[in-house]
């Protein structure tokens, strides 16, 4: 059987699990210590990440892998993100790749397809996403390889447009000509319009605004009414769960809330694993209650 687009995911996991993502991103010195023991080198994190696959099934739609977390524990974090990607994506859960890949067009097809392209159109698939970020810097040229692959394969792709860090105003809110970096930005990302995906309203290029910044993501949001939000930045950023709504359009799926601290991070790292376990489910539904939303009554809007 074929796996589902990232617009069925969206439609599916969304209506099933709610909006929120939930962040992987493996850092020993802040999670329990119970995993660390009796493991050589970076064995780890194969197992935190399947404690945490183990944990949130069932209970979110989404997880976004943060690549750099593997990428720093070499050949075995690698492994572990590749295991892991293949086994939520097994299990129906729509996986996020956050790389934030961009380069010149032909570096930018071979990102592309190392983790956009299924094995059967060759791909390696050891590290295949149903979505990836992708930092648009360098230009619309560098994007249009991630385009054309997520067209082809029925993937997502959120490109970085008003970031959650707190030097992000330094380019992005500035001008270039008459506009906003980031609004430019936004231009582009709305001028890919709705990859055709019978199973979705919404267009595949999403954007990446982060949920510290409110008053940018309320009129971002104004030049994107079909794209796809990821709003990063609630818990350890400090987001306020509060104002994510200024973020959302009128389109059930048109935002994605990933929190990886902010479910995963212990003060105490003798917590038992069962203790773990419950705090993580905790958390997890005390974000999930805190941007709850309502979209009945807007619905009709853009149909
Ligand atoms: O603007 C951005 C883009 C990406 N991120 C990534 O999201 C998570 C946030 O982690 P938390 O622990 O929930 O703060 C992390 O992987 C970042 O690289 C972002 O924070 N802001």
């Amino acid at each position: 059987m074929s796996n589902p687009t990232w617009g069925e995911l969206v439609e599916n996991n969304v209506g099933r699990f709610g909006d929120l993502v939930a962040g992987i991103d493996p850092s020993l010195p802040e999670i329990p210590a119970f995993f660390g023991q009796g493991n050589e080198g970076a064995a780890w994190i194969g197992d935190f990440v399947n404690f945490i696959l183990d944990t949130i099934e069932g209970h979110v739609g989404f997880v976004k892998f943060q690549s750099a977390y593997f990428e720093a524990c070499g050949l075995v974090g690698l492994a572990a993100l590749s295991a892991g990607m293949k086994r939520a994506r097994e299990a129906g859960i729509g996986v996020i790749l956050d790389a934030k890949r961009g380069d010149i067009g032909a570096t930018a097809a071979a990102y592309a397809r190392a983790y956009l392209t299924p094995a059967s159109a060759g791909g390696s698939a050891d590290f295949e996403a149903d979505c990836l970020t992708v930092n648009p810097l360098m230009g619309p040229d560098t994007l249009a390889p991630f385009v054309d692959c997520a067209t082809r394969f029925g993937k997502g792709l959120f490109v970085l447009c008003r970031t959650s860090n707190p030097g992000a105003g330094w380019l992005q809110d500035k001008m270039a000509g008459n506009r906003l970096v980031s609004d430019r930005v936004a231009d582009l990302i709305g001028g890919y319009g709705t990859v055709p995906d019978s199973a979705s309203r919404l267009a595949s290029v999403g954007a990446v605004i982060g949920a510290t910044a409110p008053n940018e993501g309320r009129r971002l949001r104004q030049l994107l009414p079909r794209t796809i939000i990821l709003a990063p930045g609630l818990g350890a950023q400090g987001g306020d769960p509060a104002s994510i709504h200024s973020l959302r359009g009128d389109i059930p799926g048109d935002l994605l809330v990933p929190v990886s601290r902010g479910l995963s991070r212990v003060e105490d790292r003798g917590i038992s694993a069962s203790d773990y376990r419950q705090l993580i489910i905790s958390r997890i539904e005390a974000f999930k209650a805190a941007i709850a939303y309502d979209y009945a009554g807007r619905r009709t809007r853009l149909a």
